[in-house]
């Protein structure tokens, strides 16, 4: 076994090794279907090594043209991945016109007017355009993440790598002219240390992004209440204190809504808990229907929920509190699983404007009043907190 070949299967062994990794992560997280891309991205290109360095000769020297397909949709497909990951709408158009303009090319320079230099020429700047045209659409794309900003710099990076590389075809002095100088040459030393060293950095960024948001959905679930998909008590408390803290910046108004489902022993007791939770699980999507982008809302106990809307006057949190007491006891009236009690909620409101220096714990203190008062008054009502 000669250095030379061992050398031709360092780029395939990297392929299949990065492939493996991608795969088995997929496994383990089917959801993240980016992962399965980047891995079969790898796969290809593994396969498109092996067909040039390793295979013998096919009819027609066809195994040159899937080597330059196998790389070419392999690259590709590991750029498309971070677009996947971001719900970037993938340029099909450009990328398949690329592609097939390309093959036709190759099979052109290989077959009718064999010239291996414009061969290389044409699959370099093939392969640019293959990276090109994901990145431009990732750039114009892209959240302000680190994430992000790690994978654009790695696409950028491997576009670099790619733009450099065929420049070295005409600048080392063994020549690419025959097959059998290119397989000794400097040239396709580089292809093979260019390739491994774009596909490690693609799956270090992929991986650290793949980490990174397994973190922050760990984090999202360590704040979020699984039954109403509002946040639970620490989310809120986190959300509204900074909401407070923007709103006083601002001199704005900021109302707290604290509503409590009525009698909700007895809907547990009366149709189970089952049910009960049902109820809890509709109250959230209620307010989630009635929130916007700046409403904080949370679970704060088991039948206890606090709003804090932000930036918003007395009419529009009165209309929020009342169309929140009103479509949820309407959810039900009509319902003959709810025969001898039908849920309703009872809500306490308070303004920020009422005491400058507020707190949060102030105005929940401020809104439980309100609140309690409304359930004394008779519950399925919305009461305003009065000193
Ligand atoms: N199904 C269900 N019930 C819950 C959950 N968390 C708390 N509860 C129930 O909510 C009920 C709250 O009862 P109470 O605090 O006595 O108040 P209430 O019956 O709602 O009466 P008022 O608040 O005075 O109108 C208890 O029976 C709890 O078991 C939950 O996650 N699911």
């Amino acid at each position: 076994m000669s250095g030379q070949f061992l050398i031709s299967l360092l780029s395939p062994t990297t392929g299949i090794i990065l492939f493996a990794a991608f795969f088995v992560l997929w496994l383990k997280k089917r959801e993240l279907s980016y992962i399965l891309t980047a891995s079969l991205g790898y796969l290809l290109t593994a396969f498109g090594f092996l067909f040039q360095d390793t295979f013998p000769p096919w009819l027609m020297n066809a195994q040159r043209i899937a080597s330059n397909l196998c790389f070419l949709l392999g690259v590709a497909t590991i750029l498309v991945a971070p677009l996947q990951r971001n719900k970037i709408a993938i340029p099909w158009i450009s990328m398949s016109t690329t592609l097939l303009s390309a093959m036709a090319i190759l099979v052109w320079f290989l077959l009718v007017s064999p010239n291996l230099v414009a061969r290389i020429a044409v699959a370099s700047i093939a392969l640019n355009l293959m990276i090109f045209l994901p990145l431009k659409q990732f750039s114009s794309g892209m959240q302000n993440r680190f994430s992000d900003r790690l994978l654009l710099w790695v696409m950028i990076f491997s576009l670099a790598i790619f733009i450099i590389r065929p420049l070295m075809a005409f600048w080392t002095p063994d020549g690419t002219d025959t097959y059998n100088a290119l397989d000794q040459s400097t040239y396709w030393g580089l292809v093979h240390f260019s390739f491994i060293v774009m596909a490690i950095t693609m799956a270090i960024a992929l991986m650290v992004s793949v980490s990174l948001d397994l973190m922050d959905d760990l984090k999202k679930e360590a704040i979020t209440d699984s039954l109403s998909k509002l946040s639970n008590r620490r989310g809120f408390e986190e959300g509204a204190e900074q909401a407070l803290q923007r709103s006083k910046t601002n001199a704005t108004i900021s109302v707290l809504l604290l509503a409590d489902l009525d009698r909700f022993k007895s809907i547990n007791d009366l149709y189970g808990h089952g049910t009960g939770d049902r109820v809890i699980r509709d109250f959230g999507q209620i307010i989630q229907s009635l929130s916007d982008n700046t409403t904080v809302a949370g679970r704060i106990g088991g039948e206890e929920f606090a709003i804090l809307l932000p930036e918003s006057s007395h009419e529009s949190a009165q209309a929020f509190a009342d169309n929140l007491r009103e479509q949820f006891q309407q959810l039900y009236l009509d319902n003959p699983e709810f025969t001898s009690s039908t849920p309703t909620t009872s809500i306490g409101l308070v303004s920020s404007n009422q005491n400058t220096e507020t707190t949060l714990s102030k105005m929940l203190n401020q809104a439980d009043k309100a609140l309690y008062s409304a359930k004394n008054k008779g519950r399925n009502r919305v009461q305003w907190y009065q000193d």
